[in-house]
């Protein structure tokens, strides 16, 4: 599904991306984990071509889409779930999520799939508040919600957990272990959190400026051996 070969990145001299390479297959879920300013974000937004890349490449399902634009991979199936969740704060829920269909070519923006609400209830219950209204983990929900209707093969989670309260992370956790389990999708979910990463990850990635230090599936990693990478 995903491939990253040997991605670099720079902001001006500092080499912000040294090499990275990862897999992510149809149904899994990868966790990527590493300290504050490792790369994290950098990496998340070069696969959504928000930054351009030095060398390396990106390719979903064997296609190269290393120059592609972020709205031609949004149409190709990858969504972003940025960190602080870029929600429209002006629009109302329900207008958020016809953005998020918005990206699908030839759809008709009209109809919101009952899926979303089912995942997350509190959207409907919101439906005509506006973005900015709702609290910060009903955004995070909205933007989850938002990103999902685009129909993704690939997701992209920035630190999901992010600021919000523990009630909610469960709710956020419960719907990307369903997502996974549904098994129609691959799931990148960048974290701090390693708690709930370490719940619901197949596999993981540690970077440290910028490299991978560590790499492997559950069964190769336990936790202490990812807690001591990240400890580095
Ligand atoms: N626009 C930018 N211009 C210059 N340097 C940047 C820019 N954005 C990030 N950096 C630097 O690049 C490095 C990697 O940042 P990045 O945000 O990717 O890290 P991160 O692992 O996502 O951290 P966090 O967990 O704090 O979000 C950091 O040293 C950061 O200061």
């Amino acid at each position: 599904m995903l491939n990253v070969e040997q991605l670099n990145q720079y902001y001006g001299s500092s080499h912000t991306l040294r090499g990275v390479s990862l897999d992510l297959q149809k149904g899994e879920c990868l966790a990527l984990l590493g300290r504050n300013g490792v790369g994290k974000t950098t990496l998340l937004k070069c696969l959504m071509g928000v930054l351009p890349v030095a060398g390396g490449h990106v390719k979903l399902n064997d296609r190269d889409i290393t120059r592609l634009k972020p709205h031609e991979r949004a149409a190709l199936g990858i969504a972003y779930v940025p960190q602080g969740r870029e929600i429209f704060a002006r629009l109302t829920v329900e207008e958020n999520l016809l953005m998020g269909m918005a990206v699908k070519p030839g759809r008709q923006a009209s109809k919101i799939r009952g899926e979303v609400f089912e995942l997350f209830p509190v959207l409907k219950e919101m439906l005509h508040r506006r973005g900015g209204d709702l609290s910060g983990g009903q955004q995070q929900q909205l933007a989850i919600a938002r990103a999902l209707l685009a129909d993704p093969k690939l997701i992209i989670l920035d630190e999901p957990t992010e600021g919000i309260q523990p009630s909610i992370i469960k709710d956020i956790g419960r719907v990307i272990r369903l997502l996974r389990e549904r098994g129609d999708m691959a799931i990148l979910l960048c974290e701090q959190y390693f708690d709930f990463a370490h719940e619901l990850a197949d596999k993981f990635l540690v970077l440290s400026r910028g490299e991978v230090v560590a790499a492997g599936t559950q069964a190769e990693m336990s936790g202490e051996d990812i807690k001591r990478h990240l400890a580095v």
